[in-house]
């Protein structure tokens, strides 16, 4: 079952070596979300997407996973409303999946773990004026977190699926164009869970206001496998490792409140 699961995760090897010492520390993600302790909050407004796939630059394998990057030097894709005080701007989405369908995401819901979790980084562009200005701000960034399970296949994603051999190595790059990632949202984006949080991979700086979605999103076992088939490594080392597992491991709450948009 899930439990001997999760603590056969706890042997594992985590995808890199934990910092000594962590900015902050009482505010780390990703977490586990239990659901009766969350606290459904009637004044968290929708969420407002808005995403312009003009904007769609590029994608690139960084070693740690595939990273679609959008221009972000304009208000052409963003985010505002639901937990949101001001306007969120889009500048990358990525994945994190697991070696088996058994595990893979970083959130889990009462300890239930998904395949994988797409996140979107957005990032405060009403008060600063670049991703890496706001990156050390409280306030700074919004991730809105996506579950995948397997099921049937997902048409949208598709077009991502068949550019990932381009860019199995570590540091490849190549144009990615026209994607509108609003297609990787499930249909109804008002139900979802938001804290206060920081990024899961370095910096790992207590930034985030994470929104993770009630609704999961389903993708084929097929087109999860071809993620499976990048590697974090570069072209040029001898030992090449597939790039799976790329999860951190899950954080103290530490008192923490968990608020739901919905009852
Ligand atoms: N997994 S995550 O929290 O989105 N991490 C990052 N790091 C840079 C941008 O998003
Ligand atoms: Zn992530």
């Amino acid at each position: 079952n899930l439990s001997a699961c999760s603590s056969k995760l706890a042997f594992m090897h985590p995808m890199w070596q934990e910092p000594l010492a962590i900015p902050g520390g009482d505010r780390q993600s990703p977490i586990d979300i239990v659901v009766r302790k969350s606290v459904f909050d009637p004044q968290l407004r929708p969420l407002k997407v808005q995403y312009d796939p003009r904007t769609c630059q590029q994608i690139w394998n960084n070693g740690y996973s595939f990273l679609v990057e959008y221009d972000d030097t304009t208000d052409k894709s963003t985010v505002k409303g639901g937990p949101l005080e001001d306007q969120f701007r889009l500048c990358q989405f990525h994945f994190h999946w697991g070696e088996n369908n058994a595990w893979g995401s970083e959130h889990s819901i009462d300890r239930r773990l998904f395949p994988a979790e797409l996140h979107l980084v957005h990032w405060n562009s009403d008060k600063y004026s670049l991703f890496e200005e706001a990156v050390i701000e409280e306030n700074g960034l919004a991730v809105i977190a996506v579950f995948l399970k397997i099921g049937k296949r997902h048409e949208g994603l598709q077009k991502l699926v068949d550019a990932l051999p381009a860019v199995r190595h570590k540091d490849s790059l190549v144009e990615f164009t026209k994607f509108d990632p609003s297609c990787l949202l499930p249909e109804n984006i008002d139900d979802y869970w938001t804290y206060a949080g920081s990024l899961t991979t370095p910096p790992l700086t207590e930034a985030v206001t994470w929104i993770v979605m009630k609704r999961h999103i389903e993708v084929s076992h097929d087109q999860l496998a071809v993620f499976r088939s990048l590697l974090f490594t570069s072209a040029e080392e001898q030992v090449q490792r597939s790039m799976v597992n790329n999860f951190r491991v899950q954080q103290a709450v530490k008192g923490r409140t968990v608020r739901s948009s919905f009852t």
